[in-house]
């Protein structure tokens, strides 16, 4: 029997019944109701599948109209058909309220897919951007264990404003024959807090010159150093064992002292190649994870056909540009920040090859790490960026990609038109985005790789131990990396770095080890963050349930806070989010982060998830 004529059968059986009651009926259908109900109550576990928790609404629903009948005064014999009956028909009801509701939800998502979100246009022209020759190389903004990453721009492109120069190029040539640019890039690369926030507070006020703040500091520093041997900006110069070559004036990059971030519109990242050889092919195929985030023009030529997944725009993601294979260079910092991993032609000593990969990618103003060094930012502010990082997680879980990197210097920062920061996470090389494993990795070695930091690698995955039938499922591992950066955010120390006693290893913490976060931030946020940090998957929170209770959190607390919440009433909720952030979507091309989260939680918006969500809102515990 079909399940449709189960239900139908049910409902007629309901029908009859009602013509059949008995006082005791109502004894027996209490008693129904009361068997129901404590199992229909019982926490909601975020990892259920969905056919149960689907069946466990229904249940909830038989248990309140069993309970509304009993409460009546029925008449005649049947009780127990009528609890049995009246059950089969209220399911039929409640399937037919959530078979509208999913289609509600899913009607407004289409709303919302349809509108395709706009790759990066940072370098219109088709041709220009696939050699390093074709662009003007900045300072060093970052290094990481894998690459160094440099402020760059195309000429044809975007040409430095005559206010961005330096009017001090002498100086700048002199120090660099000197071999002080290691020196520049040294202060400029971010040790001094106090220049960060500077650059923040100029970033967040346009008003104010950045260049200049920048320049002051940068030359008053050099001044300093020259001749200074105590200083030890020149001191690491002088006491490096690698002789620092001259500035050479006809290599094929231009060295600029630093400007401002619209003059270096690009942010230029050379990969370190130890280990790919010098051919195209095979310095593409070792590197192919760093690509998944490119743009659909962003390879050319003999390149453009690399296979491996490739991740739909996300405004909480970076976007590759550009991505090309050359000649390495000698950069400002090289001989100060990666002598050995430069080709022989730079350093006879150096372990790398002579080709490499270069990314390009927008320049962002900073790091979640460096931003955070001097800012804590207010509740909702943090609220809003935790929310950020999980949009972006749940959008490559869709894609079947998962970063297993996460960290505050992976993820990158600018601000919003309102000065809210918008948080993009970037360097994808160590993500899981094979075309034939989806999200689980057979783990039957030690030898394969499970990701980048340890620290912040989700218990299921440190603690798995390999074998030949072992997979390690990463469907949630990256949303509990964001739980424990939530902490982070929130302006506490993240529980999982450390030493000593006084901290937790992801493979082994119990729970209600966890640091308490303080009663000042918000129950709700603070109840995410401890189902992020589950220990078992099946318990934990998606990104996109946890996603979705910060939604609620942020926009609907008087739909949370009413007295009743019905369907109707999360509905009339949700067609006001709706037509508010259409409206804000026609009427700007750059979404404010607000709209674009609203954007994205309308866009995933998925009924079951969203009630699980609401229910663990209304009765979880924190
Ligand atoms: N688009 C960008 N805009 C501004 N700074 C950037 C950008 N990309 C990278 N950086 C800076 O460069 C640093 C190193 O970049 P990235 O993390 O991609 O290198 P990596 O060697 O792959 O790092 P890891 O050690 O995590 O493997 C970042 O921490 C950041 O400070």
């Amino acid at each position: 029997m079909s399940v449709r004529r189960f239900l139908a059968h049910g409902l007629e059986l309901s029908r009859k019944a009602l013509r059949l009651v008995s006082p005791a009926a109502r004894a027996r259908t209490q008693a129904g109701a009361a068997f129901v109900r404590p199992w229909a109550q019982q926490p909601l576990q975020a990892g259920l599948p969905a056919r149960y928790r689907y069946f466990r609404l229904s249940l909830g629903g038989l248990a309140t109209q069993l309970q509304r009948r009993a409460s009546r005064q029925l008449h005649g014999p049947g009780g127990a058909l009528l609890a049995f009956g009246l059950g089969l028909g209220f399911i039929e009801q409640q399937v037919e309220e959530v078979r509208t509701s999913i289609a509600a939800c899913e009607e407004i998502q289409t709303l919302f897919k349809r509108k395709k979100i706009k790759y990066e246009n940072a370098i219109p022209s088709c041709t220009s951007g696939y050699r390093f020759e074709d662009y003007m190389v900045g300072y060093n903004i970052g290094k990481g264990c894998n690459a160094a990453v440099y402020k760059a721009f195309i000429p044809e492109v975007s040409t430095p404003k005559a206010s961005d120069t330096i009017t001090t190029e002498e100086k700048t040539e002199e120090v660099n024959r000197q071999g002080k640019s290691a020196a520049i890039v040294q202060y400029d690369s971010g040790e001094d807090p106090e220049l960060r926030k500077n650059m923040l507070i100029a970033q967040e006020n346009p008003s104010l010159s950045f260049v200049i703040l920048k320049k002051e500091t940068l030359f008053d520093s050099l001044s300093a150093c020259e001749g200074d041997t105590s200083n030890p900006l020149t001191a690491s110069v002088e006491d490096s064992s690698y002789p620092l070559p001259a500035f050479e004036k006809d290599t094929n990059y231009h060295l600029r002292a630093p400007a401002g971030d619209t003059s270096y519109p690009l942010a230029l990242k050379m990969l370190w190649n130890i280990n790919a050889g010098s051919s195209s092919d095979a310095i593409l195929a070792s590197m192919v994870k760093e690509l998944v985030p490119t743009i659909p023009n962003a390879l050319t030529g003999e390149f453009g056909g690399i296979k491996g997944k490739k991740i739909k725009p996300h405004p909480n993601i970076i976007q590759i540009v550009r991505a090309f294979v050359d000649n390495v260079p000698l950069l400002p910092g090289a001989w100060l920040e990666y002598p050995d991993v430069l080709p022989t032609r730079l350093n006879p000593h150096g372990l790398g090859h002579s080709r490499t990969l270069f990314l390009v990618m927008k320049s962002y103003p900073c790091t979640l790490q460096q931003y955070l060094q001097v800012c804590i930012p207010n509740k909702q502010c943090a609220t809003v960026m935790i929310l950020q990082l999980l949009e972006g997680v749940d959008h490559l879980v869709q894609h079947g990609i998962a970063h297993r990197d996460l960290k505050s210097d992976n993820i990158l920062v600018e601000f919003d038109s309102g000065g809210c920061p918008r948080l993009v996470i970037t360097d994808f090389g160590c993500c899981l985005a094979e075309e034939s494993l989806g999200l689980k990795l057979p783990f039957t070695s030690n030898e394969v790789n499970r990701g980048g930091n340890i620290c912040l690698m989700a218990p299921e995955i440190s603690a798995a131990i390999p074998g030949p039938r072992v997979t390690i499922d990463y469907s949630k591992s990256d949303a509990w990396s964001v739980g424990t950066l939530a902490y982070e955010i929130l302006g506490l120390r993240n529980p999982f770095y450390g030493c000593g006693v006084d901290y937790l290893e992801s493979r082994n913490y119990q729970e209600d080890k966890l640091p308490p976060l303080p009663g000042s931030i918000h129950r709700d946020v603070r109840l995410v963050v401890k189902l992020l940090l589950c220990r078992d998957p099946k318990r934990r929170l998606s990104a996109r349930v946890a996603a979705d209770m910060l939604h609620l959190h942020l926009w609907g607390p008087e739909l949370l806070a009413s007295s009743q919440i019905t369907v109707e009433n999360v509905f009339s909720w949700l067609r006001y989010q709706t037509l508010l952030t259409l409206l804000q979507v026609s009427m700007s091309q750059k979404l404010p982060v607000e709209t674009e989260l609203k954007r994205s939680f309308l866009a995933n918006l998925n009924f079951e998830e969203l009630k699980l969500g609401l229910d663990l809102l209304l009765h979880g515990k924190t």
